[in-house]
């Protein structure tokens, strides 16, 4: 894997970039649409490619160890035969699923013992099982196992927790060196930082995890409900102890204002759910600000979804007529809010990466920050 800076701007830290995979390049900033039981819920792989433009998407490790099981992904030579996805794919590393799926989890230095959320089996984690289960599924970029500490957390619980963390990463490393990939292409391990939000412990994951040649570092622990300055400052605070020159991901992030200002901040990578989520809620992302579709007030707009939107579905279709599929019910409505609204977040993040390039980056991102986040 090899990550180039192609410009840097002048006015903030963002940067703009060119990851290398073995299933092809990713253009930095970008956002990873989540495909968490092998697909991106509602939307074809066609329609990634050809309409969102995805460049990378995200399997989720829980679900597909839980169904179909590794043996079945294994079996059909792993998780991009599987899926038809021949692009760049990524796991998480399962601890932050059991964390926030499974109610009923234990988590000890060994690893984490959890109750399925699908048929209340037993299962267990631990760092060694999180690699083997990437290894069959077979991702370009696999996550480190960790633990996120829930926000608040004591000091001393979030320092024992980013100490675990980082034993847990070195059993990562040691197990990656023992057992080589399986599908005859790079897998490459991201470790994560944590420390909850308090600046010494942030400094000291930063740089034990920057201390691990590795090709890309993400930043976890953040987006599970603190402030949003809380979460503005531990980035731009880690991403100073982070290599310049490699990729920083920051886990779960989040609404498209919080992607422009953690690029500001020099992070690269980011996904959520939100776009998909809040999209088959009737949630509707555009350049103007935020449609809640389901409003009475759109009931005879017969204008175009987004005038400005640049997916099919944007001029296919009204706003009038995207309220009455989903008074309706109608599943037809999820899937171009989902197609829609994942369409914007990679536009977003593109007109970043454009601005990037060209030097107006800072007063865009000023401007555009205003309008994303304005209630239509
Ligand atoms: N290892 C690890 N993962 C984290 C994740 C999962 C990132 N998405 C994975 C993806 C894999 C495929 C299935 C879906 C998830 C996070 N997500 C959030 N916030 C989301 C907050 C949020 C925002 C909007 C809606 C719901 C939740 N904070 C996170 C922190 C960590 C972390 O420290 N360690």
């Amino acid at each position: 894997m090899n990550f180039e800076l192609k410009a840097q701007d002048s006015k903030s830290k963002a940067r703009a970039g060119v990851l290398t995979t073995a299933h092809g390049e990713i253009q930095t900033p970008i956002f990873m649409p989540v495909g968490t039981v092998a697909s991106v819920k509602a939307v074809h792989q066609r329609e990634l490619k050809e309409d969102i433009k995805a460049q990378i998407i995200l399997g989720n490790t829980y679900h597909l160890y839980l169904r179909p099981g590794t043996d079945i992904i294994n079996g059909a030579g792993g998780l991009h035969k599987f899926m038809n996805w021949d692009r760049p794919i990524l796991t998480d590393s399962g601890g932050y699923q059991v964390y926030s799926l499974s109610n009923n989890n234990k988590i000890t230095e060994e690893g984490v013992k959890f109750k399925s959320h699908i048929d209340g089996s037993r299962h267990f984690f631990s760092p060694e099982k999180s690699m083997e289960i990437q290894r069959n599924i077979g991702a370009d970029i696999i996550m480190a196992f960790d633990e996120c500490p829930p926000y608040p957390s004591t000091y001393e619980y979030a320092k024992n927790s980013m100490d675990m963390t980082h034993r847990w990463l070195q059993r990562c490393i040691d197990w990656l060196k023992e057992n080589p990939e399986l599908y005859g292409f790079e897998q490459s391990l991201f470790p994560i930082v944590q420390g909850s939000t308090y600046n010494d412990l942030r400094k000291e994951s930063a740089e034990t995890i920057a201390s691990h040649p590795c090709d890309g570092y993400a930043i976890g622990g953040l987006s599970v409900g603190e402030p949003h300055d809380e979460m503005y400052a531990m980035s731009d605070l880690v991403c100073s102890y982070l290599p310049e020159d490699k990729p920083r991901y920051l886990m779960g992030v989040g609404t498209p204002a919080n992607i422009l200002e953690n690029i500001a901040l020099g992070v690269d990578m980011f996904d959520c759910v939100m776009p998909t989520r809040n999209g088959r809620n009737g949630m509707i992302f555009t350049s103007e600000g935020i449609i809640n579709i389901k409003n009475k007030k759109w009931e005879r707009d017969f204008s175009p979804l987004d005038p400005n939107g640049t997916s099919f579905v944007d001029s296919d279709y009204s706003k009038a007529y995207l309220r009455h599929l989903f008074a309706a019910n109608e599943y037809l409505g999820r899937q171009i809010a989902s197609l829609h609204n994942l369409r914007f977040y990679l536009w977003l993040v593109n007109e970043a990466r454009e601005k990037i390039i060209d030097g107006t980056f800072a007063s865009w991102k000023n401007v555009m920050v205003e309008k994303l986040q304005t209630r239509l």
